[in-house]
């Protein structure tokens, strides 16, 4: 028998917000596949994140809670340097074997950003690639030329095609678009903006009861 498909959705979740887990929870039930949200202990392409590794994660566990089919996926959190996705699936496929199906889902910024990750021509063949639309990223009509060469045939429109193979496809996840962004609640708790209603109440009481992101000066860098 097949293993049951395997969704990683990583991220820096630098807050968790409901787009995160409402594209997770749509993701488990339109695939039915477990989801694992992996926070990246060292994010490549971000600067210092704001709240550590520990905090993140902790963040996750509280907006999870005890929803089935979704859990924290700590893999990442347990290695030094920047959180390539290559090496995380390098080390999952030395785990589990190369046949079992095992899909990455990103956001449609982060899928026509792959060009600039390491080795990003390996993740098709270590992983199937779900992508998330988002406000502002078109999927298709954006992807830079070299990523359209290399996902012109993998595009699929039936999820029961990823149960069906380790590797290799591209599906886009049909969803309503979210418009919550980790930066913009940041900068709204920095500004006394309302904020608690984009994540989920355990998650804004966590933030309150260790003062993140309150004190983000202006000029503290990027947000
Ligand atoms: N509202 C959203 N809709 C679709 N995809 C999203 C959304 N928010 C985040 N993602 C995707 O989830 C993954 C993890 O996102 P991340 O933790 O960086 O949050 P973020 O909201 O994008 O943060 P920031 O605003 O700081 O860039 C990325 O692949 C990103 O594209
Ligand atoms: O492997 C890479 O080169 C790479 C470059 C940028 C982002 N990623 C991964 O993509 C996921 C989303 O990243 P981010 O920065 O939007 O939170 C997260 O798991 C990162 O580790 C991976």
């Amino acid at each position: 028998m097949t293993p049951p498909l395997l969704v990683l959705y990583g991220g820096t979740f630098d807050p968790v917000h409901n787009g995160h887990l409402a594209i997770a929870r749509h993701a488990r039930d339109a695939l039915h596949a477990e989801v694992h949200l992996m926070p990246a202990a060292d994010p490549p392409h971000k600067g210092p994140t704001h709240a550590d590794a520990e905090q993140r994660a902790a963040m996750l566990a509280l907006a999870i809670g005890d929803a089935p089919g979704l859990q924290v996926d700590r893999r990442e959190l347990q290695r030094e340097g920047p959180s390539y996705t290559i090496d995380t699936l390098r080390e999952l496929r030395a785990d589990i074997g190369d046949k079992a199906p095992v899909a990455l889902l990103v956001g449609a910024d982060s899928f026509i950003g792959l060009p600039g990750w390491k080795s990003w021509r390996e993740l098709f063949e270590q992983a199937h690639l779900v992508v998330a639309a988002r406000p502002g990223n078109g999927i298709r009509a954006q992807l830079p030329a070299e990523l359209a060469a290399v996902a012109e045939n993998r595009w699929i429109e039936d999820p029961v095609q990823l149960h069906a193979g380790p590797a290799g496809c591209i599906l886009r996840l049909q969803q309503p678009l979210h418009p919550e962004s980790a930066s913009d609640i940041r900068r709204r708790i920095r500004d006394g903006e309302p904020w608690q209603e984009q994540v989920a109440p355990a998650v804004a009481a966590y933030i309150v009861r260790n003062g993140l992101y309150a004190g983000l000066a202006v000029t503290s860098g990027p947000l």
